[in-house]
């Protein structure tokens, strides 16, 4: 099933730069991990914010939850979550 998802980062002004970067990077790791096994097929930013727009390539629910909430800037983040059906326009190739 796939899942559009936007994300907008808030993390706290008042955290410490290097507690902030060491979250940055093990997201970066983890949403690296999710992309090359096909889980994650897109991720953008969202010019201007500090947010990203995503699609979720997952069996269920149950697994995109597992997926989000292992975030490590998942207490940082507000999400927004729509399930994707086939368009019946689509062109099948
Ligand atoms: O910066 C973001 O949009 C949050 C994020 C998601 C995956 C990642 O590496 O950063």
């Amino acid at each position: 099933m796939l899942y559009h998802v936007r994300m907008d980062v808030r993390l706290p002004a008042e955290m410490d730069p290097s507690s902030r970067a060491d979250l940055i990077a093990r997201e970066k790791a983890y949403s690296q991990r999710l992309q090359r096994e096909g889980k994650w097929p897109h991720l953008w930013r969202i010019a201007g914010e500090y947010a990203n727009f995503s699609v979720f390539d997952v069996a269920d629910h149950d697994e995109l939850h597992a997926l989000l909430s292992g975030l490590p800037l998942f207490p940082y983040l507000a999400l927004e979550v729509t399930p994707l059906a086939t368009h019946p326009s689509k062109v099948v190739s």
